[in-house]
Parts: structure tokens; sequence; C-alpha cells
């Protein structure tokens, strides 16, 4: 599809962006959505958000074309060989047992399948981009039926929003906010990337942003964060991040609107239920079929330019932040430890994100402190 239309409002109303934008809202609203590949046309309903009614409807619509796309990463944690990806045929198979195909750590026998092709993968991306659970049904569609009336997206509006989000973010609001403990903050809010989502940035004390400038990015983390769960550090570093900031000299606390490691609140208390069973937070979030991390920085990055802020001291225990700021062309020229306290209860969250992310992290010295406060 082109993105260059007659019409002076075209380049507003259909660009890949857009596209993809529309797009994602059908699949949070539970409604199909269809992926336009090189040569072939693939619905696709995410199974976390339909509703029996689409469901059954979809499934007749689809005239025996309907499968179940179930990525890598899931029918691994569910014991299928589907390197690609599987397709199953859902035929007798109920909404209910469908929708558990999504989620569930154990699930009752499905039929053979089939390896997924790259459209159905496509439209498992768009899920998760749109904070939706990446196992949906597909269709491929002949050249005309029900399907046509679905909001459409091109499969390389897709692999455009995985690959690289806008880094067209704008300064809305610049206000200061008294904080507890911290002499000057001022939040500056910004609006951008897919879904114009809105991000934070607190601009602690009156920094040098032409030198090297002490910044923190931390992930949103509802309930460490707000509510002191002691099952991460999120709540400790947020706030000792901002207190070192301060004692640094002032810098940048931007606070990312990336819930759980990216996959939004509704999936990170999946994975905490399956946690509560005995499970580490990356076989969690495997069970439901998404990577390690799936945050990306951009928006961090983007905001950063903005403020034209060209080194930083990154206040972080997490490598892949590093890495992903240094590509983007930011000098990390210093880094500074951030470190909670221990606690039973995130010790092992702690462990895995050593053990299986690459943090840096003391870990015998954690477990160490927690034993001296019993
Ligand atoms: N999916 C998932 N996300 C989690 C879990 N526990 C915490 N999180 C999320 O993990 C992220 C932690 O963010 P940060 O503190 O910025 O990042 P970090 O990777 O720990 O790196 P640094 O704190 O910079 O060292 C937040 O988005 C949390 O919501 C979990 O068990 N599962
Ligand atoms: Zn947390």
């Amino acid at each position: 599809m082109s993105d260059s239309v007659a019409n002076p409002l075209g380049s507003f109303l259909e660009s890949s962006a857009v596209r993809a934008d529309r797009a994602m809202a059908e699949l949070r609203s539970g409604r199909p959505v269809v992926i336009l590949g090189q040569d072939r046309r693939l619905a696709a309903l995410a199974l976390d958000a339909a509703s029996e009614p689409v469901f059954s409807a979809f499934i007749n619509e689809a005239h025996g074309n309907a499968r179940l796309y179930v990525p890598s990463r899931r029918a691994t944690s569910l014991g299928m060989d589907a390197p690609e990806g599987a397709l199953i045929d859902p035929t007798g198979i109920s909404f209910d047992h469908a929708r558990r195909l999504a989620f569930a750590p154990k699930i009752a026998p499905l039929p053979l399948h089939e390896a997924a092709d790259a459209t159905a993968r496509s439209a498992g991306e768009l899920a998760k981009q749109a904070l939706l659970l990446p196992t949906l049904l597909v269709a491929d569609l002949p050249s005309a039926s029900a399907f046509d009336a679905c909001v459409s997206v091109d499969e390389e509006d897709v692999a455009r929003l995985v690959a690289s989000r806008s880094q067209d973010y704008s300064l809305l609001t610049r206000v200061v906010v008294p904080l507890r403990d911290i002499d000057k903050a001022e939040f500056l809010t910004f609006r951008g990337g897919p879904a114009q989502r809105d991000q934070v940035a607190v601009i602690v004390g009156e920094p040098d942003l032409s030198g090297t400038v002490p910044v923190r990015i931390h992930s949103a983390c509802l309930t460490g964060d707000v509510f002191g769960s002691l099952k991460c550090d999120c709540g400790d570093q947020l706030r000792i991040g901002l207190k070192a900031i301060q004692d640094l000299g002032g810098g940048i606390l931007i606070y990312l609107d990336q819930e759980g490691r990216g996959t939004g609140i509704t999936s990170k208390m999946r994975a905490y239920g399956y946690q509560n069973g005995g499970m580490d937070t990356i076989e969690a979030d495997a069970i439901l079929g998404y990577e390690a991390d799936e945050r990306r920085y951009d928006a961090a990055i983007a905001i950063l330019r903005h403020l034209g802020v060209g080194s930083i001291n990154l206040l972080t225990n997490n490598p892949s932040k590093i890495a992903w700021l240094e590509r983007s062309g930011i000098t990390v020229a210093d880094r500074t430890p951030v470190v909670g306290a221990s606690t039973h209860q995130n010790l092992r969250y702690l462990e895995t994100k050593v053990r299986r992310a690459g943090h840096i992290l003391d870990i015998a010295r954690l477990r160490a402190d927690l034993e001296e406060t019993d």
C-alpha cells in the first residue's frame, strides 16, 4: 500500500505508523485485522481479547482455513517441536480451550500442527506490540471475503513497527513537582511512538546537559514502584536512583511506560501467578510466549536527544540498557550501580536477573545482607 495519496489529509490518515496503530487498537478491542503479505492476506484475532461470538464468527467465515497460531517460545513451553511457531486446526476445539492455549501452563492434548509462516509470525509480533499475548486465531483469505470490512495492515508496516519505532516525540509539559527528599524535580511529559503513549522524564536539580549527565532509565513497575511489592527491587531502585542523581549533582530519571518488561500489567500478573507455583520470571514469561525481555529504549533515546544529551552516566545494573544506548550513538561514559534491598521474596528474582539476564549484582553480598537482618 502506498504512503503517498492525492488527498492532502491522506498522508496523515494513511501511513505505515497509522495503519499499525489502528490494527493494534482493533486487536485490543477483540476484532480481527487483516495482515497483507507479499501475495496473500491473513486475518488475525487475538485470543487474549476475543469474545466467544467473534471467535465463532471468525471460524465460520474462514470456511475451513482458520488455524490457531502458537509462537515458537510458547509452543516449546507446551512441549511442541515448532521452531517456526505452530499452526493448529481449531476444529473441535472450544473457545475456552483455544483461549487457554494462549496462556495456560498445561493444556489438554491438541491435534497435530504444521509449521507457521512469516505472516502468522508477523501477526504475533503485532499482538505483542499491542500488549496482548501472541497466540492468535488466523486464517488465509481468498480474494474476497467477509474480512474485507476489517482494518488492514501491511506485513511491512509490522516489520517497520518492530524494527524501529518512531523517534518523533514531542515535549508537552514541563512542571515543577515537589518530591520527598529531593530538592528540585521538574516533570516533563513527552508523547510519541506507537499508540502515542505518554512518557515522563524527571529532571533532578539543574544538571549541565552538555556534559556527562547522570541518567536512570526506569521501566514502570506498578506493584514495586507504587505498592512497595517485596517481589522485586523496583520501588527501591526508583527512590535510590532519584537520590543518587541528586547526590551526583543533578540529572534525569526517565520513567518508561513499559510495565512488566514490556509485556503489560496483565501479562506480568499472569507470570506472577506462575511464579507463585515455582517458576522463575523468565520461565513464566516464556509460558506466555514472551522473550526474556521485550523492552525497547527508543523513547528514552528520543527524550535524551530532545534534551540535547549526548553523554551519560547510566544508573543501572543491566548491561542490555547500556548496549541499547550505545547503539543509538549516545555515549555511556560511566555506569553507577543502583542496588535496592534484598528480601526473602525478591532474592530469587535478583538471582534470575544475574544468572539469566547478565545483570551486574553481587548476589552473595545481597544474600549475606539478608541473613544479617534476619
Ligand atoms: N514480565 C515480568 N516483568 C517483571 C517481573 N518483575 C519485574 N518486572 C518488570 O521488570 C522491569 C524492571 O525495570 P528496571 O528496574 O528499569 O530494569 P532492570 O532490568 O531491573 O535494570 P536496572 O534496574 O536498570 O538495573 C519493570 O518493567 C517491571 O515491571 C516479572 O516477574 N515478570
Ligand atoms: Zn518491579
